[in-house]
């Protein structure tokens, strides 16, 4: 039963199949006969020729081959079977007994040889090791291939992996890292290795990256998983963001190395890692935060953030028992830039003016976009309103100089409100709400300046919608009212013009002023319609005395800043007098040094259309705002009117006199008419009339008064100029 299995191939479990050489059919034929009895498949083959042929066609699992033979020898035919059927193992059964012929045979890969003649026993157990031997071999060469493959698919599945996969020595050195560190940093992993991990972090992150990865007592169930930015090669490009999760190997799991020459291997290896990619997931949350909290036109914080900030640092104030300001600012003249070059030059417009802006404040300080063309600014520790007064100036001086706008060169202002802590406001929302009123009252004073909240600006919330609503029904209802104020000639007491000025009858109020409600009308752009009534009543009224004889009484009529800016100022205008038939010139429109100042270009080209027109120019409130005297000769203007502060201060001192002297000798200069606003006393009269003032107003004649009453005074003062 032994000897029937010993023919079976031990790999396949099938008789082995075995081709005998030789050239003498005799012995050729009694060794096939010997293996057919042992069990074995035998094929013939007389001759080296033959047996070449048959190789060629079919494979063995041995060859017992004789050396010499004629024409194609032993050695021929086992090169041959070498190159055509490398699995099939060779004997040599030979009569040669010369050594070199036994040498040669078992280098060409003979497997054994068999000396002619043969002991029968002996060759059959030398066929059985033989193809026990190759057995052998063929399993070994399958495990081989095996190891292979699977060393392969092993090293796609690392290198393919999404995620850098690195394996780390003792020290933290790198033993292995797969190609994705050369996909994701740029480095090739040959570089890498036998370098400190720490190499490829970014400096900030060593420290804390070193400690938690070489920590060991983490281990593979409960690995430390935390975020490590890592340097891109040659830092050209950002750094990378990487969650990064690494465990010491357990010793019993080490790699096993024979020499450890093979540094690539990890054989050195004590820690595994992974480290994934989230650069674009930290980049989109830092978008979507950042997109949150700040303004992505002008990269600003946002009303939120702004908020925000304010709150704390109203807290951290009222702590230290510090001050802090809010700051209210809005752009002068950015709706007409918008209007008229489009909103792409609007937003370069809005972030050339962030940056000019930034430019003035320090690095604690948070400017805001608050909304279109508003910005709030967070100043959270100053000494006092100096401070705060210094750095409005620094705005405002910061936007003097154009902007270059493709081919267009714009001028725009800013207007500023300021409110202080704890004085102007307790809360976030007081202080935003106060910079606000006051930001409103320097728009209705011809913007470009700044301005505190003080108290009697306030209007509370409640009060200011009340407010709002009500002034939009009073121009509905014709609820507005005009009131005259005479300039009186110095020298002959005659009235020579008279200056409009509203109010409003108030079903509840009463009649309230334009302090009052002007910044409001300013703010929600109520501004034109109201001015348009008034212009209309005063040009009826004054039209009216001027029919009935005052024919050079001169109509007075301030006008917002707001109503100038407007592209269609000079048109509107004109068919308004047109339309009330009211002599241009018996005009004269005040408007105040800022207004000009804030657009020298536009408001001259407008100012000499309406010259042309005969309309009059006055320069209101003259010394209180820019007082840049240059533009007084190069503008068609005809009045200056001395503002009512420096009248006051006649009878304080020397001071505000010297300043009412310089201005009437400059006006006497420039041939320009001057009034004097805010007369009071007999003292005051006298003084202007001596320093060659011609006209005065204020309340030594009377204050501002319904039509009925000027028309009074009118008669009466002809009556006078009649009798003189
Ligand atoms: N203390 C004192 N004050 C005197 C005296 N004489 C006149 N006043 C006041 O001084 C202001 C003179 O007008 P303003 O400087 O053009 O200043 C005006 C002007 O800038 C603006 N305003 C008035 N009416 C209009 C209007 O119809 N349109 C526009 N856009 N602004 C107007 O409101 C401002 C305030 O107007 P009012 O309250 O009417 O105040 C008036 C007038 O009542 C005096 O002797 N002493």
């Amino acid at each position: 039963m032994t000897m029937d299995l010993q023919h079976l191939h031990p790999a396949t479990g099938r008789p082995a199949e075995i081709l005998v050489v030789d050239d003498d059919q005799r012995l050729l034929t009694s060794l096939a006969t010997l293996l057919r009895q042992a069990g074995y498949q035998v094929t013939e083959a007389l001759g080296g020729h033959v047996a070449c042929q048959t190789l060629k066609e079919q494979s063995f699992d041995l060859a017992m081959l004789d050396l010499r033979m004629p024409g194609i020898d032993g050695f021929d035919v086992m090169s041959y079977a070498a190159s055509a059927r490398p699995e099939c193992g060779v004997i040599v059964v030979s009569g040669e007994s010369a050594f070199t012929s036994v040498s040669r045979a078992l280098r060409r890969g003979a497997l054994d040889y068999i000396k002619k003649p043969f002991d029968p026993e002996e060759l059959l157990e030398t066929v059985r090791n033989v193809l026990g031997q190759q057995s052998l071999l063929r399993d070994h060469a399958d495990v081989q291939t095996r190891l292979k493959k699977s060393e392969a698919l092993h090293r796609y599945i690392v290198n393919s992996s999404p995620d850098i996969v690195f394996m780390l020595d003792q020290d933290g050195r790198i033993c292995f890292i797969n190609n994705k560190v050369n996909t994701l940093l740029g480095y090739l992993p040959a570089e890498l290795i036998g370098q400190h991990f720490s190499i490829i972090l970014d400096d900030q992150d060593v420290a804390r990256g070193t400690y938690a990865i070489l920590d060991t007592s983490v281990s593979s169930d409960n690995p430390r998983t935390l975020e490590l930015r890592m340097k891109t090669r040659g830092s050209r490009k950002a750094n990378r963001h990487f969650e990064v999760t690494a465990f010491p190997i357990a010793p019993d799991t080490w790699p096993h190395i024979k020499d450890g020459s093979d540094r690539m291997s990890g054989q050195k290896a004590r820690f595994y890692g992974t480290a994934r990619d989230v650069t674009e997931r930290k980049e989109a949350e830092a978008f979507i935060n950042f997109q949150a909290y700040h303004d992505l036109l002008t990269r600003l914080p946002n009303r939120a953030l702004f908020k925000d900030r304010l709150n704390l640092a109203i807290t951290h104030a009222r702590r230290n028992n510090q001050k802090l300001a809010v700051m209210f600012l809005d752009l002068d003249r950015f709706k007409v830039v918008n209007d008229t070059l489009g909103h792409a030059m609007g937003d370069r417009l809005l972030q050339a003016v962030t940056r000019r802006l930034e430019g003035c404040l320090r690095k604690g300080d948070t400017l805001s976009r608050f909304g279109g063309d508003e910005f709030t600014l967070l100043l959270p520790a100053i000494h006092g309103d100096d401070d705060a007064k210094h750095i409005a100036q620094k705005l405002i001086d910061a936007l003097t100089t154009p902007f270059t706008l493709g081919e267009h060169e714009v001028f725009v202002g800013i207007s500023i409100g300021i409110a202080v802590f704890p004085e102007a406001g307790q809360s976030m929302d007081q202080l935003i709400q106060n910079a606000d009123i006051a930001m409103y009252h320097v728009k209705g004073r011809g913007k470009g300046d700044y301005r505190f909240f003080c108290d009697n600006m306030s209007i509370d919330s409640a009060n200011r919608l009340s407010l709002e609503r009500d002034l939009r029904l009073a121009l509905d209802r014709d609820e507005l009212r005009v009131y005259y104020q005479p300039q009186v000639c110095t020298q002959t007491g005659q009235i020579v013009g008279i200056e409009a000025l509203v109010r409003w009858q108030h079903p509840d109020r009463g009649l309230l002023y334009p302090g009052d409600f002007l910044p409001l009308a300013e703010e929600t752009r109520l501004i034109e319609d109201l001015s348009e009534r008034v212009m209309a009543k005063a040009c009826e009224d004054v039209g009216q005395w001027i029919k009935a004889g005052h024919k050079d009484l001169r109509l007075a009529v301030n006008l917002s800043p707001s109503q100038v800016e407007h592209p269609r100022f000079v048109e509107t205008l004109i068919q308004q007098l047109q339309a009330c038939d009211f002599p241009a010139g018996n005009l004269e429109i005040e408007i105040t040094e800022n207004v000009i100042m804030n657009d020298l270009d536009q408001i001259s080209q407008k100012l000499r259309e309406l010259a042309d027109h005969g309309v009059r120019i006055a320069i209101d409130d003259f010394g209180t705002g820019y007082s840049s005297l240059n533009y007084l000769h190069r503008l068609p203007i005809h009045t200056l009117k001395v503002d009512q502060s420096f009248v006051r201060d006649i009878r304080n001192g020397d001071d505000g006199a010297c300043i009412v002297n310089a201005i009437v000798a400059m006006a006497h200069g420039l041939k320009l008419d001057i009034v004097a606003e805010g007369v009071e006393t007999d003292a005051q009269l006298h003084y202007l009339r001596k320093l060659g003032c011609h006209q005065v107003q204020g309340f030594f004649y009377g204050p501002p008064r319904p039509p009925e009453a000027i028309q009074q005074a009118l008669k009466q003062t002809h009556l006078q100029m009649a009798a003189i």
